[in-house]
């Protein structure tokens, strides 16, 4: 039964909160890096980092491969000194396993200069960014420390970090420092126009006007209307001008450009032709670079996809309906909304007010009601606004009232996310929310001990929070672990993992999960294309989208900083080294990207001097700059796939900290991280697709925070940079202007350190090479002494290997390039047929041509009877065949299938929610069924090497 919302916490046969003086006592003070050593071995050699590894969350199955490898050393070394293993039975036998165990306690003697902001009592949690309905918060850091990373503390993964680090030393203190401009005082803002931009718009504008950015956004090749200029004075007509454009604009500008991307890999970041260095190639990067995927659902919707997606989702309760039509509604419901009011428990709200969440975000109260009546969602959310809470929150309640017992325990929940940092914070939300529960929550992600996983997953606990490749690692490794107990399924970041590159891996989880679970989706920018959906085969959904789509914080101010290509003679001024004269657009991008890296480097010497994350492209830049960095005695960390866990962990625990000022990362961090306190975010350049621009200027202005996105804009970057300006309101937008003079000496003092940093990549790579001999030496010991053992072992079966992951992405790609072309193609054929016409006209003409067609396939018809039919008021509750949500089928069959559900609803009325679920499954299936494969307990243990596709 989903709770109900007139309970008492006390009844209902539930178990009293785990009040433990030694559990509550324990959580709050638990160090935030907590790092637990296993036994991994020492002798095993470092854990390399990825020479050329995909994406995280893509990368999860060769690295466990490597992991597998690594856990067999294990075993070996402990074979060696007459350990005899034996798996372990219970949580105790695998605590007394881990013998060495070290708690680091986060240096709090030195707050960063943030986290003394955010003790600031009298901090309002704006929700609205107009301060009509701040909440107050105390929030937080999220417990990040997880069990079972490898090669902590004194093995060699961490040599890699120290090894850059004391390289980099080594240099520094061998030359004179080098000199910095200094950072900017007030009036040196000024110059910058970014003071202008604030206090005097006039100003601003007349600089505005006088540099070329201001036709920039919308100089577009494809352009058939140039006439409205930026003109000095007039931002808002122009703002307002670039929104009125029309949706194949749009279409283009969305899509971004994946030819250009990987091009872009191929020039040198800084500048150096010579370029030796690191060895990895660029093509590999390209994962990261997340080019893949493209959102194309237009802000402006056909009749007959309107109809398709009444028929598809069902209609918001009445209560909750009649509040959010607009944004007021929405604040105005929010206001009226508390936690006590959505009848959680005690224990929750005891946890909610510890952690200073005293209101529930608009998400939050539009969420909460749904999701504890068992519905599923598919909800989105401008960045920062709690969307983890608002799927956290009814699942710790809905498991607060589950069956209880040794012969209940079992693993109920499951939610994914698509990277591991991701999945790890949110770990850390579930358990800040569960502290005063009974729940258990199991981490499942790559990088971190297996075994250790296993252990938990064979106590059951009840909340599953892991990464695709790793769960279904467990599925297919891991002894009588399943997901046929899982009841509600999550998705943060939904529209990421409906991308091509999780497409096979989220096919196998869904088939794997009971079909009749619970499930909800979020994300800032989640889709609501049917298409897309249908795959997660969702029961009737309700849509919940808070904020408008594709949308940015209230509180943050974009700042656009143009970078000049050579095109022309004026830009000489604007570079040291430009190769002036240069036509071709190639040779334009070339002195581009060699002005990015002083542009970047002023910004963060002059004006964004701390805790600022900078993204860039590709790995291999994001290691380049952050020598540049430390050369020039900045502190910055990275983080990017090519890192141990270990080191990717570390990096972002550092910077968290204050120990370092700049985090360099890739599109690794864009999404979900919630760093407090993070200023500024920086785009070297503009990522290929819009929405992961809103995801990484997201990570700055969270929680009603103020905050600054700072891009610099290059030729390639202009339809994006025009999206951006269409969805912002004028006055968050700002011209950043950095004076030519301050560029060229930064210009020049990198020109002075592109030799070292050459030297520096050397000497890694000479380490590099010399510790991976020695890692191969001591693997052939390890065979030829213990060759009888380590082939005896069963093999791990692997649900891809990284062939059949490149290949699956190329697929994608060739798929993705081929959908492109026809749509570029379309847009080709209907700018000719729309040539000479007014705007209003060619959408008109549009619109006419296309209801003409689907009216010509009977499908408007079909959907509007549908949609209607959907409407319809139904029983609460009442699971639906999910195979009938699929597609639109034909009336008749509709109507058949309303009447089996039906029977099916009379039947298991009284069993919604996990009573239901169990019900059914005691009862051997019925509606909720379980999936086809795979009896209780019965492990699907596919033939080695086998694929699923
Ligand atoms: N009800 C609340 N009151 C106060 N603070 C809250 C509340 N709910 C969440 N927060 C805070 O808001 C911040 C952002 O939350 P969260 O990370 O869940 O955002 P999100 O919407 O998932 O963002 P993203 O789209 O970037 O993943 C967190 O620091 C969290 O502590």
């Amino acid at each position: 039964m989903p709770p109900k919302t007139s309970r008492s916490p006390a009844k209902g046969g539930s178990r009293p909160p785990n009040t433990k003086p030694s559990a509550s006592a324990r959580s709050p003070t638990k160090p935030s890096d907590d790092f637990v050593m296993t036994l991994d071995s020492d002798d095993e050699g470092p854990s390399e980092p990825l020479e050329d590894g995909p994406e995280d969350g893509e990368e999860e199955e060769e690295e466990e491969e490597e992991e597998d490898a690594e856990e067999k050393e294990e075993d070996t070394q402990a074979a060696k000194h007459g350990e005899v293993k034996k798996p372990p039975k219970h949580k105790a036998q695998l605590k007394s396993r881990e013998k060495i165990r070290e708690e680091v306690k986060p240096s709090k003697k030195n707050p960063s200069p943030t986290e003394a902001i955010d003790i600031n009592k009298d901090f309002e949690f704006d929700l609205y960014g107009d301060g009509s309905t701040a909440l107050s918060t105390h929030h937080q850091e999220w417990d990040m420390s997880v069990k079972g990373l490898k090669n902590a503390s004194t093995s060699s993964s961490v040599h890699r970090l120290a090894t850059v680090d004391d390289i980099i030393e080594k240099r520094r203190k061998a030359r004179p420092e080098i000199r910095l401009p200094q950072p900017e005082s007030d009036q040196d803002g000024f110059e910058e126009g970014e003071q202008m931009s604030e206090d005097d718009e006039d100003e601003d504008e007349e600089e505005v006007g006088g540099g070329d950015f201001t036709n920039f956004a919308e100089e577009s090749e494809d352009e058939e209307e140039n006439e409205e200029s930026f003109g000095a004075g007039a931002r808002a007509k122009r703002i307002a001008a670039v929104r009125a454009e029309s949706s194949d604009d749009e279409e283009e500008s969305e899509r971004g450009d994946d030819d250009d991307e990987d091009e872009e890999e191929e020039l040198d970041p800084l500048g150096s032709d010579d370029q030796g260095g690191d060895d990895g190639q660029e093509g590999e990067d390209s994962e990261e670079d997340s080019s893949d995927g493209s959102d194309q659902d237009s802000d402006e919707e056909t009749e007959v996809e309107k109809a398709r997606k009444a028929a598809y989702f069902a209609a918001e309760e009445p209560k909750t309906k009649s509040k959010k039509s607009s944004s007021k509604g929405e604040e105005a419901l929010s206001q009226q909304v508390t936690f006590s009011s959505l009848s959680l428990s005690r224990p929750l709200l005891r946890s909610l007010s510890t952690l200073s969440f005293h209101q529930p975000t608009p998400i939050q109260a539009r969420t909460i009601p749904l999701a504890l009546a068992g519905k599923d969602l598919v909800a989105g959310a401008v960045t920062g606004s709690g969307k983890t809470a608002a799927f956290m929150i009814p699942i710790l309640e809905r498991l607060n009232w589950r069956p209880k017992g040794a012969e209940e325990a079992k693993s109920r929940v499951l939610v994914l996310a698509p990277t591991r940092e991701l999945a790890i914070q949110c770990f850390g939300v579930g358990k800040a929310l569960g502290k005063f529960m009974d729940i258990r929550f199991c981490l499942c992600v790559g990088g971190l001990s297996l075994k250790s996983q296993e252990a938990e997953l064979k106590l059951r606990p009840e909340v599953i929070i892991a990464t695709p490749g790793r769960l279904i690692d467990h599925t297919r490794n891991s002894q009588s672990f399943s997901l046929d107990d899982i009841e509600i399924l999550v998705m943060d970041e939904a529209d990421r993992m409906l991308e091509d590159g999780f497409a096979d891996e989220l096919n196998e989880i869904i088939r794997s999960c009971p079909k009749g679970r619970q499930t909800m989706l979020f994300s800032a920018t989640m889709t609501d294309d049917v298409e897309q959906l249908v795959r997660l085969s969702l029961r009737r959904p309700v849509r919940l989208f808070v904020d408008p789509k594709r949308s940015t914080a209230k509180k943050l101010i974009q700042e656009f900083v143009r970078v000049r290509g050579a095109t022309g003679n004026s830009q000489a001024e604007d570079g040291p080294s430009q190769a002036v004269g240069a036509s071709s657009s190639s040779s334009a991008r070339k002195t581009e990207e060699s002005h990015r890296p002083a542009l970047l480097l002023s910004l963060c010497t002059r004006t964004f001097t701390s805790q600022v994350i900078i993204f860039v492209r590709s790995k291999k830049l994001a290691h380049q700059l952050r020598i540049v960095f430390g050369l020039l005695g900045l502190k910055a960390g990275e983080l990017h796939g090519d890192l141990s866990q270990e080191q990717r962990l570390e990096a972002l625990q550092s910077f968290r900290e204050g120990k370092t000022d700049f985090l360099i990362a890739t599109d690794l961090a864009s999404r979900g991280l919630d760093i407090r306190g993070v200023q500024t975010v920086i785009n070297y350049d503009m990522p290929g697709q819009f929405e992961q621009y809103l995801h990484r200027v997201g990570r700055t202005a969270r929680a009603g925070r103020n905050g600054r996105a700072v891009t610099l804009v290059g030729e390639s970057d202009r339809k994006m940079l025009k999206m951006a300006l269409k969805k912002s309101p004028p006055e968050q937008v700002k011209h950043r202007l950095i004076p030519s003079e301050v560029v060229a000496s930064m210009a020049e003092t990198l020109e002075g350190l592109k030799e070292e940093v050459q030297q520096v990549l050397q000497e890694e790579k000479e380490d590099k090479a010399l510790r991976q001999a020695e890692m191969e030496l001591k693997k052939g010991e390890n065979m030829i002494e213990h060759r009888e053992e380590i082939l005896s072992r069963p093999k791990r079966t692997w649900f891809q290997t990284g062939q059949d992951k490149e290949a699956a992405k190329n697929v994608s790609k060739a798929e993705y390039a081929a959908k492109m072309e026809s749509l570029k193609r379309k847009t080709d054929d209907k700018k000719d047929r729309f040539a000479g016409m007014s705007r209003k006209k060619k959408r008109s003409k549009m619109m006419r041509e296309e209801v003409e067609a689907e009216n010509s396939q009977g499908a408007t018809d079909a959907a509007i009877r549908s949609a209607k039919k959907a409407l319809r008021p139904k029983v609460l509750g009442i699971p639906e065949p999910r195979n009938s949500i699929n597609k639109l089928p034909s009336s008749k069959k509709r109507n058949k299938q309303r009447s089996s559900t039906n029977k099916v609803g009379k039947r298991s009325s009284s069993s919604s929610g996990f009573e239901r679920d169990l019900g059914e499954r005691r009862s051997g299936g019925g509606g909720g069924g379980k999936k086809a494969s795979g009896g209780p307990g019965g492990k699907r243990r596919p033939a080695k090497g086998s694929q699923r596709r």
